[in-house]
């Protein structure tokens, strides 16, 4: 691979506005494999940004250093400008960043309203006396799936096991959602989905971009990439190759870009 075709994202998301997270100069290791390196990105506030490669590429691996699963091993993350160091998925919360995983983490027995705000009931009641206020959660997760998802066929205590493939993956974004992020992180979102559901999950992520969320999707899917995203990032083995704009690049160079690492003459 030649590295003089990698690039450094120079900030391309500041012409339209600022930028919600700068990645810079960041390297993850793990033991003797350079998973990233040298990575430096600008998610500019408000955009969908995809983030493509070929297996093993780095994509998994930034997403987590992004959401404080991987402390990265050199670089610096900055959230609206401040410097961040998460060390856990929490700390990515309280500045706002969220991710719905690939396998959606959802409890099958457990209905909807629960699984939107189990790890954040409403309560009543004051310190040892407080209980779990489940008028109020299910009114909170109705008003939710309504209001933000436009889903008010969705049951708020249906059992997550009756819903279909697009109606959880839904749940698992309300549920990210109910933290009230500023940048959600969806891994794969319509991998196992129909083309139906797929067009309603783009309905939804178009729907956060138009409510000033960030959005960063991990996607294998040329269609995804080219129907949603404001920029793609092309990753090859732990580098970045290009931050592309999808209505400059076809197909042909995006999938030159992911296999070989090179941008196209
Ligand atoms: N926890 C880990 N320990 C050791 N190596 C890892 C770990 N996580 C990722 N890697 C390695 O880092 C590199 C990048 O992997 P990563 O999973 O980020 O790629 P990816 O683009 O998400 O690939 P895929 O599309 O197959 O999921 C690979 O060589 C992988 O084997």
């Amino acid at each position: 691979m030649s590295h003089a075709d990698e690039v450094t994202d120079t900030g391309a998301a500041s012409d339209t506005g600022t930028s919600k997270v700068r990645i810079e100069n960041v390297d993850k290791h793990f033991g003797r494999i350079v998973a990233l390196e040298d990575i430096t990105l600008d998610i500019g506030d408000g955009e969908i940004l995809a983030m493509v490669g070929d297996n093993g590429a780095g994509k998994s691996t930034l997403m987590k250093v992004l959401c404080g699963v991987h402390e990265p091993t050199n670089g610096t993350i900055y959230v609206d400008g401040q410097a961040v160091s998460f060390s856990n998925p929490d700390d990515a919360r309280r500045y706002g960043i969220e991710t719905v995983y690939q396998d959606l983490a959802l409890m099958d027995d457990l209905d909807v309203a629960t699984n939107i705000y189990m790890d954040q009931f409403p309560t009543r009641g004051f310190g040892p006396l407080s209980i779990v206020d489940w008028d109020e959660t299910y009114r909170k997760a109705e008003r939710l799936l309504d209001e933000r998802l436009d889903r008010d066929d969705i049951d708020a205590h249906t059992e997550v096991e009756f819903l279909s493939g697009g109606e959880r993956q839904l749940v698992a974004i309300a549920r990210a959602l109910a933290f009230d992020p500023d940048l959600v992180i969806l891994d794969e979102p319509t991998s196992a989905l129909s083309v139906e559901a797929t067009e309603l999950v783009h309905e939804t992520v178009r729907q956060l971009r138009a409510e000033g969320i960030t959005v960063v999707i991990v996607s294998h899917s040329l269609d995804e990439i080219f129907g949603l995203a404001d920029r793609i990032a092309v990753l090859y083995q732990g580098r970045l190759v290009d931050v592309a704009d999808p209505t400059k690049v076809d197909r042909d160079a995006l999938v030159h870009m992911m296999s070989t690492g090179t941008r196209p003459e």
